[in-house]
């Protein structure tokens, strides 16, 4: 199967990578940040590193929606969720988008699907979630962070249906890519199991601008997760999502998944440390609305939102 990748960024590169190398299978990349499509093809591909070491440059096709003439199976998007409305707009009007094309996405945050759904059939689109750590530290320059082999990624159906042929193929693909692939049954509380634990470690991280290892050197982060996660999950229950991890399996994974990722800091920190707009209304901010729409104030997490565009804001008064 062909792959195109929408947003060559750490995490489009990441999948696009290892589908390429791995798995063997033809991948393009699309991106619109000029910077980065212009350093690939100056420096003849994009520049991979695991884990700071063995930093080489891996050659890739890249190209702006616009001269783009293939036509992939299989549509990856990774955009930040800030960027999605507008990138979607650009490649449909380019005219890259196919009726018989499949899409899947593992982006944080809730909202995308919806606006992937204006572009492609719903029996065509596959949900995803990653427990993967990937750095952009420039334009064209990545970092794969966590020993290799240990990626874990979700996915499901988002017409909750049971995977079709394509689906399935799409799956032993990303096996082969070695990126962690399991299914799950219900895409929603797939997507809000790593949604809440976003909301815990990305923005408390964010806040504090620390690696996600030094963030559990805090022998209080269990209770200030635990509050977090019971803020979110009654939410979701209210609104009849039910999630795929337990509260207590949430706060493990906090633990376990910051030790394996120690050095790295999560994506919304890769915003926020670049000036950049943070995702933390798709993220905190979702939960706190979800809240809201079924009776329920998450007082913790709509704290937290005004306290990362606090600091977004007060940015500008510091070096
Ligand atoms: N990174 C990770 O470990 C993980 C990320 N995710 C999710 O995947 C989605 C895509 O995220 P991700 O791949 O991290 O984001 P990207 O790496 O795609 O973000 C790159 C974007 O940031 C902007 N940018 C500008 N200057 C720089 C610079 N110097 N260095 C880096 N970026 C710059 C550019 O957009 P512009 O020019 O418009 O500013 C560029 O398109 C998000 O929803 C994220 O939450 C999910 C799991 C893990
Ligand atoms: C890698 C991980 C899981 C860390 O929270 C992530 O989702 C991110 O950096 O955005």
């Amino acid at each position: 199967m062909k792959y195109g990748i929408i947003g060559a960024g750490a995490m489009g590169y990441r999948y696009g990578v290892m589908l390429q190398e791995n798995a063997g299978v033809q991948v393009d990349f699309i991106d619109t940040w000029q910077p980065n499509v212009e350093k690939v093809r100056e420096q003849g591909g994009v520049s991979v590193a695991r884990d700071h070491e063995n930093r080489h440059i891996v050659p890739i096709n890249i190209y702006y929606p616009e001269e783009y003439m293939g036509h992939p199976d299989v549509w990856i998007v990774f955009k930040k969720q800030m960027q999605l409305t507008d990138e979607l707009q650009r490649d449909a009007k380019a005219g890259i988008f196919h009726d018989d094309q499949y899409v899947f996405s593992a982006m944080n945050g809730m909202g995308h699907f919806e606006k992937i759904a204006k572009y492609f059939s719903p029996d065509k689109m596959i949900c995803g979630t990653a427990m993967i750590a990937t750095r952009m530290d420039a334009p064209a320059n990545v970092d794969f962070m966590g020993v290799a082999g240990t990626e874990v990624m979700h996915m499901a159906p988002y017409n909750r249906e049971t995977p079709d042929e394509t689906m399935q193929a799409i799956f032993e693909d990303f096996k082969k890519a070695v990126l962690g692939p399991v299914w799950a049954k219900d895409w929603q509380g797939m997507c809000m199991s790593k949604v809440v634990f976003n909301a815990v470690c990305n923005t408390l991280c964010t806040m504090f601008q620390i690696q996600m290892g030094q963030f559990i050197a805090y022998d209080g982060v269990r209770d200030m997760a635990r509050q977090l996660f019971d803020e979110a999950f009654d939410a979701c229950e209210r609104a009849g999502i039910y999630l795929i991890e337990s509260r207590k399996e949430e706060v493990e994974s906090v633990i376990e998944v910051s030790k394996a990722y120690k050095y790295h800091y999560p994506s919304m920190y890769q915003d926020f440390s670049k000036g950049r707009p943070t995702e933390v209304d798709y993220i905190n901010g979702y939960i706190a609305k979800l809240g809201r729409e079924h009776d329920y104030v998450c007082r913790t997490h709509e704290f937290v939102v005004h306290e990362v565009h606090l600091a977004e804001t007060m940015r500008q008064f510091k070096k």
